[in-house]
């Protein structure tokens, strides 16, 4: 068997400590089911244009186009914020995902009624509640061009375009309804087509794409009380697919709600098996480098990594298992309002995994 091929990207700030997490975790689950895989780290981000001036080193995209897989930690932080410096860390992270081809981001929630006591809600709106984003990833707000600034008549001005096309849409939204079918068959379609013209020719795509799913039901939500019913109907999701930044939005919301934005995993796929994984948080200046990180949300996306890239479903499933298991028996890094840092929260999911691989259920 050959072992799959993984290049991590550490990036900046929390980056590298949860990324270490995840891959301890995943080093677990691959031996226990007799895989294994290799690792190459390369630069991204801050880090990245420190050593190389880049943000994405020619170097670091072959090796991630040429991988089985990309895991990623997390880019930018204060030493990289000047407005008008040449380049900024998140413009490697926005290259490489279009480097990638990856155009459907999954950002899925679950929340654990365990973690009422971290979460906004009340414990009745959560239990049960399990929805996934399919975030559009390469299109809309973030690269559409004319991008830029110009001085007209003494003023100086800042614009950026909002632009889609009916193909990106088509195949998102495609992607949305075939991970319905196994679900509660819901698809909610969020856009702002009382106003933007984007999010007209969005819906008028997601009712084509709908009428070739019979059983799956689609309805379209405006982004604002979407905002809202997440809040107070969070139950009532099931798929939830949306343009590029109204899903960057609202999946920190739904992160909260949650219990913690340390929490969230998600897997950004293209055509093939290959994917980029990464935790849905940024780098945390506010904690790096104190070992404090919630490593949930990049153990969670390794788990996405040997599902979806690897084809690893059982290590997949026994990592998942071994975070609720660790959640359900009170192990809580800060955020959510416990006293383990990064290490002993990994060490409580590994040891979750054990005991659930002697009860005979694990990988
Ligand atoms: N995918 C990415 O690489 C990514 C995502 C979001 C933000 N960023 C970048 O990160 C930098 C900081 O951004 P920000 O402060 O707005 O967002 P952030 O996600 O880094 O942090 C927001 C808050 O959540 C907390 N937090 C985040 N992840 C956590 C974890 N795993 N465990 C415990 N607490 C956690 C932080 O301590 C902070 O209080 C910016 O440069 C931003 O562009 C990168
Ligand atoms: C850092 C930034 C470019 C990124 C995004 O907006 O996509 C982040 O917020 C995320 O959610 O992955
Ligand atoms: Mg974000």
């Amino acid at each position: 068997m050959t072992s799959a091929r993984i290049v991590v990207l550490g990036g900046d700030g929390i980056g590298p400590e949860v990324t270490e997490a995840a891959l301890h975790v995943l080093g677990v689950a691959a031996k226990r089911g007799g895989k294994s895989f290799e690792t190459r780290d390369e630069l991204l981000g801050g880090i990245a244009i420190d050593a190389t001036g880049e943000a994405m080193p020619e170097r670091t995209r072959e090796a991630c186009v040429a991988a089985d897989a990309v895991l990623l930690g997390a880019v930018g932080g204060p030493k990289w914020d000047d407005p008008r410096a040449k380049t900024r860390p998140e413009a490697g992270l926005l290259g490489l995902r279009k480097a990638m081809g990856v155009f459907a981001n999954l950002r899925p929630v679950r929340l654990h009624a365990a973690l009422a006591d971290a979460s906004p809600l009340r414990r009745d709106r959560i239990e049960g509640a399990d929805m996934v984003f399919v975030r559009e990833l390469t299109g809309g707000l973030y690269f559409g061009t004319p991008k830029g600034r110009a001085v007209e008549n003494g003023v100086e001005r800042a614009f950026d375009t909002l632009v889609y096309d009916q193909n990106e849409i088509e195949r998102v939204v495609e992607l949305a309804f075939r991970l319905a079918a196994p679900r509660k068959k819901k698809v909610t379609s969020v856009d702002k087509a009382n106003v933007l013209e984007s999010s007209r020719l969005w819906r008028e795509i997601a009712v084509k794409v709908g009428a070739r799913h019979g059983g799956i039901s689609l309805e379209h939500q405006l982004v604002d009380s979407c905002a809202m019913k997440l809040l107070t109907h969070a139950k009532d999701f099931d798929v939830i697919v949306t343009e590029n930044m109204f899903g960057d939005i609202l999946t920190d919301e739904a992160a909260a709600l949650a219990g913690s934005l340390g929490l969230l995993p998600s897997a950004s796929l293209g055509e093939g098996p290959r994917g980029l994984y990464e935790p849905i948080h940024g780098s945390a200046p506010d904690i790096a480098g104190k070992g404090l990180a919630n490593p949930v949300g990049a153990i969670l996306s390794a788990a996405m990594l040997a599902r979806h890239s690897l084809g690893w479903t059982d290590e997949a499933a026994a990592i998942e298992r071994g975070v609720d298991v660790a959640i359900a028996k009170g192990a809580r890094t800060r955020d959510l309002g416990g006293t383990l840092g990064t290490r002993e929260m990994t060490n409580a999911v590994v040891d979750a995994m054990s005991q659930a691989a002697g009860q005979g259920g694990g990988a």
